[in-house]
C-alpha cells in the first residue's frame, strides 16, 4: 500500500512550552493508522497541526507533495473530525452532514447533484438516514457521533483524521464506528488516521500504529511491533498483558493491587 500522508519533524509550542519536537508519522492508502499514547502526550495537537489548524514547524505532504496553503483546497484533501465535536445550534442532521461539502461548493455556495449524492451516500453508510430531519442537539451521544463522522466523510477527502471518534460510545457503537472507518479506508481507498485510547480496539481495528512516548520518541509499526508489554509499560507507566481471546487481540492494563488509588499520577 502506498504512503498517502506523511508528517515529519513536526515542532510546535503552545503557551510558551514545546509540545511537539520532531514528531511525525505516515499513513497508507487503504489502511487505518491508530495514533495512541498517554494523556497529554500531544496526539490531538499533532492531528490539528497536520490538519493545518495550528502553526508548526516541519513538513506535511500528501502523496509526496506539500499541502496547499489555501484552506478549502486543503480541506478537500484532509477531512478532520475534532475530539468531542458537538453542534449546539438546532441544525438538522441532513444540513449538518451537508456542511462537509462546503470545501467543494462554488462561489455561489449552491450544492449540486454530486454534493447531494455524497450526503445521501454518507447518511446511508452511517445509518443516520432515518434521523435526517432531526436536529443535532436532540440526538443521543451515539447518534451524534455518527452525524459528526458523517459530516467529515461527506468531504470525500482522501485522508481522514479522526480524534477519538469512539470516545463515550458503548462497545457496539465503538465497533460500528471503527468498521465504518475501515470500510472508508479499504473500499474507498482512503488513508484513515484515528486517535484511540482503547488499545484493544486499536489492536483489533488498525493496520498500523503510531505510539507517542512521553520522552518524545515515536514508535511506529504494525500492531504486534507496537503493542508490546515493554513499550506499553514505558508509555503508560503501568504493566500490560497482551493476549488473544478467540483470535482477537486483547490489551489489558494490569495493576498490582485492585485499589485504583494505588496508581500514581505523573506530574
Ligand atoms: N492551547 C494550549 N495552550 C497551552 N498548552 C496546551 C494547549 N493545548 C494543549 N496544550 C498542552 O499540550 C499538551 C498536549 O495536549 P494534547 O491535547 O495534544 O494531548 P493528547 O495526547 O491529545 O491528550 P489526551 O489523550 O488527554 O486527549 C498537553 O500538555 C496540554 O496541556
Amino acid at each position: 500500500m502506498v504512503t498517502m500522508l506523511s508528517a515529519s519533524a513536526i515542532t510546535l509550542r503552545l503557551g510558551g512550552r514545546p509540545i511537539l519536537d520532531g514528531a511525525g508519522f505516515t499513513a497508507r492508502r487503504g489502511a487505518v493508522t491508530g495514533l495512541i499514547g498517554p494523556n497529554g502526550v500531544g496526539k490531538s495537537t499533532l492531528l490539528r497541526a497536520v490538519a493545518g489548524l495550528l502553526p508548526h514547524g516541519g513538513d506535511v505532504r500528501f502523496e509526496g507533495q506539500p499541502l496547499p496553503a489555501e484552506s478549502r483546497a486543503r480541506a478537500r484533501l484532509l477531512g478532520y473530525l475534532p475530539q468531542g465535536h458537538h453542534v449546539h445550534w438546532p441544525l438538522s442532521v441532513r444540513r449538518t452532514v451537508a456542511l462537509g461539502r462546503l470545501p467543494h461548493l462554488g462561489s455561489l455556495g449552491r450544492p449540486g447533484r454530486t454534493d447531494e449524492d455524497a450526503v445521501e451516500r454518507v447518511m446511508a453508510a452511517t445509518g443516520i438516514a432515518g434521523l435526517a430531519a432531526r436536529t443535532v442537539p436532540t440526538l443521543s451521544g451515539g447518534e451524534r457521533a455518527r452525524v459528526m463522522l458523517g459530516r467529515v466523510l461527506a468531504t470525500d477527502a482522501p485522508v481522514l483524521l479522526a480524534d477519538e471518534p469512539t470516545a463515550a460510545l458503548d462497545p457496539g457503537h465503538q465497533l460500528r464506528i471503527m468498521a465504518l472507518l475501515r470500510a472508508e479506508a479499504v473500499e474507498r481507498h482512503r488513508a484513515v488516521v484515528v486517535v484511540l485510547h482503547d488499545l484493544s480496539l486499536a489492536a483489533r481495528c488498525c493496520d498500523d500504529l503510531v505510539l507517542l512516548m512521553p520522552d518524545r520518541r515515536v514508535i511506529a509499526g504494525d500492531v504486534a511491533a507496537v503493542l508490546t508489554p515493554g513499550l506499553l509499560h514505558e508509555a503508560y507507566g503501568v504493566s500490560f498483558a497482551v493476549t488473544r481471546a478467540d483470535g482477537i487481540p486483547v490489551v489489558l492494563p494490569q495493576c498490582a493491587t485492585t485499589a485504583p488509588n494505588m496508581i500514581q499520577f505523573g506530574d
